[in-house]
């Protein structure tokens, strides 16, 4: 049954057509929009796709933008939004958020695409999930598939645009990330990679002492890019982790659903 995957964060939706509901799996398709941009997505990015027969997401982006991303999926008959809210338990994952609701969907998407992949790799260590977007999660998966509890931080963009609203001086162009800067541009942005930086180690030692084994640490999102070349600690890029995620809850749903007959 394919399958139309949706992330919509705070700046941009993310999307991919899969032809099942198979994590891993490369897409049909997929695309970026930015959120201003969600009303050409039926005239333009979906108009040329073969009709999906089911749709899954995650939407962190309020009320009003997911129904703006719903009057798009109008396009096709009989396609029903399928939103993930994050649960007790899903997809082998268990949700330790004292008020598990009130867990972004996408982090909880985000950790079952990552204990997805744990279990496909074979790979027995707990997994530090990092999220670069808008803002910046920091998510502590441990060996048994268990969310320990994760750091929400302000975004590079966020944290620029605070300082520059906060102060008189410090309107600059973006600098260079460095050890020691020596000019308001640098000190900028080196000081804000390296607090997210920072927040991630800071957890990588949480995560490592409390489950008495190094994490793994994958790291997702837009601005991923930009984080990798700064830390410190062993870690992966991995695009589609949020997809994997979509992927994964759609089979687990789709397995429960044969095995009940
Ligand atoms: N070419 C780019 N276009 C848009 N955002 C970019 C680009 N390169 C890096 N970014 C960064 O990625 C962030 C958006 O990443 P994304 O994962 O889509 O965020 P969100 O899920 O919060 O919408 C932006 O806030 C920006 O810092
Ligand atoms: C932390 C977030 C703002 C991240 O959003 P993003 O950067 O992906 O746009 C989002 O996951 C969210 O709104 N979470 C709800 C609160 C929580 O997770 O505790
Ligand atoms: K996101």
């Amino acid at each position: 049954m394919s399958l139309l995957a949706i992330d919509v964060g705070n700046t941009r939706l993310k999307w991919a057509l899969h032809a099942a509901a198979d994590p891993g799996s490369e897409p049909l398709a997929q695309g970026v929009v930015f959120l201003e941009h969600i009303e050409q997505l039926a005239e333009r990015d979906w108009a040329v796709l073969p009709p999906p027969e089911a749709m899954i997401g995650c939407c962190v982006a309020g009320d009003t933008v997911r129904r703006r991303v719903q009057e798009q999926l109008e396009l096709w008959d009989n396609l029903p939004p399928r939103w993930v809210v994050p649960a007790l338990r899903e997809a082998g994952v268990s949700n330790g958020y004292d008020h598990p609701a009130r867990l972004g969907s996408d982090r909880w998407v985000a950790l079952i695409g990552a204990h997805w992949r744990q279990r496909q790799a074979g790979d027995r260590r707990p997994v530090l999930v990092v999220m670069v977007g808008t803002a910046v999660t920091v998510d502590a998966l441990d060996t048994e598939g268990r969310f320990l509890g994760g750091l929400i931080l302000p975004g590079h963009g966020i944290m620029l645009r605070a300082l520059e609203s906060g102060t008189a001086g410090l309107r600059v162009p973006t600098g260079e990330v460095v050890p020691f800067p020596t000019n308001t541009s640098d000190a900028l942005t080196s000081g804000g990679t390296y607090a997210i930086a920072g927040a991630i180690e800071r957890m990588h030692r949480h995560l490592a002492a409390r489950c008495g084994l190094a994490p793994r640490v994958v790291m997702s999102g837009g601005a991923g890019w930009k984080m990798a070349p700064h830390l410190s600690v062993p870690h992966e890029l991995v695009d589609g982790l949020i997809f994997d995620g979509l992927l994964a809850v759609a089979e687990a749903r789709e397995r429960a659903r044969v095995a009940a007959g």
